[in-house]
């Protein structure tokens, strides 16, 4: 079928890398890479040190020409967004250099600065956005690279190595942020090392191993988006206002003093963990498909 559309012109692929080699002093680091990436796809590229991921991205990115092969865009164009291995502390707060760069991509300043407004929030960056960030740690530069990837909702997000430097409050959120982009059609290549991010979020895992795809799985995703039902005892307001403000909690609906929350299954770790951390109780744990039968298991590990 995509052959098909391919041989009519109407290609389904956002970026395509035919046959492509790169090389570096003389030695092959990609051989013969043929990859293309489709809309709202995630991707996830594993493999050891130095195996050629980083290189991968930048191919895909257009910031490396292939030594030979092609990279083609069907559509013409594409909105990049990109997040280096590495991200340089520079001498501009992070509202500077963000609402600079929504400038440059020629995104309407009003509505870039509403939402890197949210993003700022949801990355729990808001606290430093006027601070320079030649004094930010690691983390904190990660999250200023991610929030400038994703703001203007770009065609294809590329990530290299997202999660790395995030402690694991900011894991979670950043994991929500991806799949709120993917839903709404955003492709996404990623190198990563972390199962978690990878059983979330891809559709695809391609094994790079010393320049080479060696292996594609699909389907290592669980369902996403189902929406289970907590019932819980949620003590004070503050509880209950940090709860209703993660994504994925869609509705909290008092029952005298026990609340039902809608939440999606993504979320719900989460969500267990704020209510027995407040000294709330949960009572039942209703997924779409009926009586969650890991709810021991899943108290137990919010309460670790
Ligand atoms: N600019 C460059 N000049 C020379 N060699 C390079 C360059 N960039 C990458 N390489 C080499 O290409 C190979 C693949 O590197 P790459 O950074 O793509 O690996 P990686 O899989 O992303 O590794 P890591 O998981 O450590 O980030 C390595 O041997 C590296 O030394």
């Amino acid at each position: 079928m995509a052959d098909k559309r391919e041989a009519e012109g109407r290609d389904d692929g956002l970026v395509i890398l035919r046959d492509t080699v790169k090389t570096y002093n003389g030695r092959n680091v990609l051989h013969n890479i043929s990859l293309k990436v489709r809309q709202g796809e995630c991707i996830a590229l594993i493999g050891k040190n130095g195996s050629g991921k980083s290189t991968l991205l930048r191919l895909l990115a257009g910031l490396s020409r292939p030594t030979s092969g092609t990279r083609t865009v069907p559509g013409g164009s594409l909105r990049i967004g990109y997040v280096p291995e590495r991200f340089p502390p520079i001498v501009f707060t992070p509202w500077e250099f963000l609402s600079s760069a929504a400038a440059v991509r020629g995104l309407d300043k009003r509505a870039a600065e509403e939402e890197l407004s949210v993003l700022l929030r949801q990355l729990d960056m808001e606290h430093a956005m006027h601070v320079k960030m030649n004094q930010f740690s690691k983390g904190m530069l990660q999250k200023i690279s991610l929030i400038q990837a994703i703001a203007g909702k770009p065609d294809l997000l590329l990530l290299d190595e997202p999660l790395s430097g995030l402690d694991v409050k900011a894991q979670e959120n950043l994991l929500h942020v991806l799949l709120a982009q993917k839903r709404s059609g955003t492709a996404i290549v990623m190198s990563v090392h972390e199962s978690k991010l990878i059983e979330r979020a891809a559709d695809r895992v391609l094994l790079i191993q010393e320049g080479r795809i060696v292996k594609e799985t699909r389907e290592v995703r669980r369902q996403p988006g189902a929406v289970a039902q907590v019932s819980a005892r949620i003590p004070g307001n503050d509880a209950l206002a940090e709860i209703a403000a993660l994504p994925g909690v869609a509705n909290c609906t008092p029952d005298s003093d026990v609340y039902l929350l809608q939440v999606e299954e993504d979320s719900i770790d989460q969500v267990l963990r704020i209510i027995l951390d407040r000294g709330g109780s949960v009572l039942a744990v209703i997924p779409a498909e009926g009586i969650d039968a890991r709810m021991g298991e899943r108290l137990q590990a919010a309460a670790r």
